[in-house]
């Protein structure tokens, strides 16, 4: 068999329940040709491409690129293929940083990327290196995409759609570079395209560089002068070329050329059509066989006569040879197809030795060894994600900033006792003044008809800072919190005064009709639980130191302890009053390092989606290498985080950690590594970045609120408690980092060393099932 650059047998493709994408395909594209792929949207072509690079696998027939097998070989051919994809797929980075990415991900050394920037630069007419590709318009974009497939001179080029959105003056220097590659490097190119004369005259332009050669001569660039060492060769019409193996002399490097141009034979296009290709010929043929000047017409005619075909049932075979001269179905892959050539061919094992020597080069690179690759393939991928970071302030600042001021706004803002809420007052025994009551305890005296309005001076100025609101009548107060104007409507008996008084005096023997008339009645909202909570907790209170100043100052002879609930709270174990803000500050240590590690997962999904991820995937690595590097990236910002969290709480609000501040840190990076995990895991699995944030939303949802941080676990059913605390990731570690930071436990307490085993439970969890993914994935 012919050895060919490529070659499709009965290929066959379809996604998971879909209609087959590729049916039986057959191609077979020779060593040193361009190969334009045509045919209507849909029809299956970069399927086929991504079948070619090994990036999705066939459900039966064979890929064989550059004599190796797609799918198995596909890591050692990575190297030697250059891909455009159709998308731009460009990192947003400046330009010269994509390149010394993706070169320095192909082994270039860091001199050689540059050579190459200047190379490409002028041939693609690129910008200024320092540009953001976020800058660019449509077509730079393209070029620069394009660019980046050159980058390694490879020697199987697969453009997807190359010059869409390009100027036509561009298009055309572009063809000619690619052709140069073609004569000087031997390079194979297969390119889809929409537009069916570009294809042609891509395809033929070898032709044209062989009249070069045989009319005039090629002259050499700069670069290409740098790196071949030798000067100019008959020089009359200026031509840009790539160059020929390093280190050749002059003699070499006319036989490289030589052979170059001899080894051209004549083009072709393939035409595909619902998974197949219908057609395979040289243009000028198929244009000569259907008497027209314009190849859209043979692509309408052909496509109409497959339609014929099909509705017809005519047998395959006949159709095919009526369709055109394509014979590889039916001659079993012969290269007889070819016409004669116009010029002359060598020898089969002249040329396969001639191969050899033209990619001599690559074959010479020192090889390192797998971890040193490993690790370089994780420091460059590390130093983009860094690099991202970098270009997209915005993001970087979102990420770093908003730790901060989360712990200055619950410092200074909302991590505060509620005050100031509305109470609808009804007070049946006396106006007082609408709230503005002055009056001291001392004033009281024997004037008992005023006790409410002394109780409600409790209200507005002691813990709870109610804002009083009077109302006529209990019906309208009662409207007021209906109605969403209060939390609370308080309603104050006729007689409050002299009932409460007669509970002193009479003690036990206190008449029923005194006992209801000093009972405050309080109608709640109870929508909002923890306000609720709150206003009862503070009416209660305030009650109590009511009832203390009507003992201090009037006559009335009761020791005030007898007032107070009979309880010491805190006296030994920790006279320090804790405040609402201790609280919840180790929890936002978890709960914002947990959050804000779902980047990891957008970041890498939005690759996925942008294409880069392909990108990078052909270009040489591997997904375990990106999943390290967002891990090392990623953790980098939670130990930033987490630093600029204790830092501000430390300088700012003077708010230490009483415990192991160590402790505390690996607390917060194994949670964030597990939010990392999963989000990451959620974006291989889905191929849509809006699929992965709403699988992670959920997630963070479904652990953030049942985790302890907004409401006590001990709420939860005793049955299902256990759950909430021992399968939640974060539940545990927010108890032990709450002791940690407020009592200054360590490694010593339970409560501490289990906090580690969830998180680390749930990360082995994760990892098996990187596993099932990764297998399934390599699977499809
Ligand atoms: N990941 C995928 N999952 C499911 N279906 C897909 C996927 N990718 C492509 N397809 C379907 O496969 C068919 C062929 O798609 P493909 O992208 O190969 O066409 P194409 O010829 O390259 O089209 P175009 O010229 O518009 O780029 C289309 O119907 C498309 O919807």
């Amino acid at each position: 068999m012919t050895p060919c650059a490529v070659r499709v047998s009965n290929g066959c493709k379809s996604y998971s329940a879909g209609e087959p994408v590729l049916k039986d395909m057959f191609m077979q594209v020779e060593h040193g040709k361009i190969y334009g792929l045509l045919g209507e949207s849909g029809c299956g072509k970069t399927t086929l491409l991504k079948c070619i690079m090994g990036q999705i696998a066939l459900d039966s027939g064979h890929i064989s690129v550059l004599e190796r097998d797609a799918c198995r070989s596909r890591e050692e051919l990575l190297t030697s293929i250059g891909h455009m994809p159709q998308e731009v797929a460009l990192y947003p980075l400046r330009i010269r940083e994509i390149f010394e990415y993706f070169g320095t991900l192909q082994g270039l050394s860091k001199i050689e990327v540059g050579v190459r920037i200047r190379e490409l630069s002028t041939v693609l007419n690129l910008e200024d290196g320092n540009l953001s590709v976020k800058t660019l318009s449509g077509g730079q974009l393209r070029r620069v995409s394009l660019a980046v497939a050159l980058l390694n001179r490879p020697r199987l080029l697969i453009l997807d759609e190359p010059t869409t959105g390009i100027d036509p003056l561009l298009r055309l220097g572009i063809w000619d570079y690619i052709g140069g590659l073609v004569v000087t490097l031997g390079t194979t190119v297969i390119v889809t395209t929409h537009y069916a004369e570009e294809a042609r005259k891509s395809v033929t332009i070898s032709d044209s560089m062989v009249e070069i050669y045989y009319c005039g001569g090629i002259r050499f660039s700069w670069w290409w002068r740098y790196f071949s060492g030798c000067g100019y060769i008959c020089t009359t019409k200026p031509v840009t070329i790539a160059p020929p193996p390093r280190k050749s002399n002059t003699a070499a490097v006319l036989d490289f050329y030589h052979f170059r141009l001899s080894h051209i034979s004549l083009p072709l296009i393939g035409i595909m059509r619902r998974g197949r290709l219908i057609c395979e010929d040289n243009p000028n043929n198929l244009l000569e066989s259907y008497g027209t000047p314009i190849l859209e017409v043979v692509l309408k005619s052909l496509a109409r006569m497959d339609e014929e075909k099909k509705l017809q049932s005519i047998d395959n075979h006949s159709t095919l040879a009526k369709i055109s001269r394509y014979k590889y179905p039916l001659a079993g892959l012969e290269s007889d197809k070819c016409s004669p050539l116009s010029f002359r061919f060598k020898e089969k094992d002249e040329t396969e030795a001639s191969l050899e020597n033209i990619f001599i080069e690559k074959a010479e690179t020192p090889k390192k060894s797998k971890i040193v690759e490993e690790f370089e393939k994780v420091r460059i991928l590390t130093k983009r994600n860094y690099l991202l970071h970098l270009r997209t302030p915005e993001v970087l600042a979102t990420f770093l900033l908003l730790p901060v001021i989360q712990v200055i706004a619950i410092f200074y803002i909302f991590g505060r006792d509620p005050v100031g809420m509305r109470l609808a007052v009804y007070n049946q025994e006396r106006n007082c003044f609408g709230g503005k009551n002055n009056m001291n305890y001392s004033l009281l005296g024997d004037n008992w008809t005023i006790w409410g309005c002394a109780f409600l001076k409790e209200l507005e100025e002691g813990a709870g800072k109610f804002n009083l609101k009077y109302y006529r009548s209990g019906t309208s107060a009662l409207a007021a919190v209906e109605t969403g104007g209060a939390i609370g409507a308080v309603e104050i008996p006729a007689n409050f005064t002299v009932s409460t008084r007669h509970r002193f005096v009479f003690d036990r023997f206190t008449p029923e009709i005194d006992l209801r008339q000093s009972t405050i009645k309080v109608r709640m909202d109870m929508t909002n639980t923890i306000n609720t909570n709150f206003v009862i907790s503070m009416i209660q209170l305030s009650y109590m130191r009511f009832l203390q100043g009507i003992v201090n100052e009037t006559r009335i002879e009761i020791n005030p302890n007898l007032l107070k609930l009979p309880f010491t709270f805190n006296r030994k174990l920790d006279p320090h009053e804790f405040t609402f803000q201790e609280y919840i500050l180790p929890a936002n240590v978890i709960l914002t390092t947990f959050f804000l590690s779902m980047s990891a997962g957008i970041f890498l999904s939005t690759e996925k989606e942008q294409g880069t991820l392909a990108r990078s995937l052909a270009a040489g690595v591997k997904m375990r290498q990106v999943y390290i590097s967002y891990f090392i990236s990623e953790t980098s910002m939670t130990i930033l985080q987490v630093g600029a969290i204790f830092a501000v709480q430390f300088a700012l609000v003077g708010y230490g950690v009483r415990g192991n501040l160590g402790t505390c840190f690996v607390m917060a990076l194994l949670s964030s590594v597990v939010t990392m995990s999963l989000a990451m895991l959620a974006a291989s699995i889905f191929s849509k970045l809006r699929e992965t944030i709403v699988t992670i939303i959920f997630f963070i949802l479904i652990c953030g609120i049942p985790s302890g941080s907004f409401w006590p676990l001990e709420a939860v059913n005793a049955h299902f408690r256990w759950m909430f605390y021992y399968l939640n990731p974060i539940s545990l570690p927010m108890v032990a980092m709450r002791r940690v930071f407020n009592n200054g436990w360590g490694l010593g307490h339970l409560v501490v060393r289990v906090a580690f085993l969830t998180p680390i439970a749930w990360l082995v969890l994760i990892s098996c099932g990187y596993c099932v993914v990764g297998r399934i994935q390599r699977v499809k």
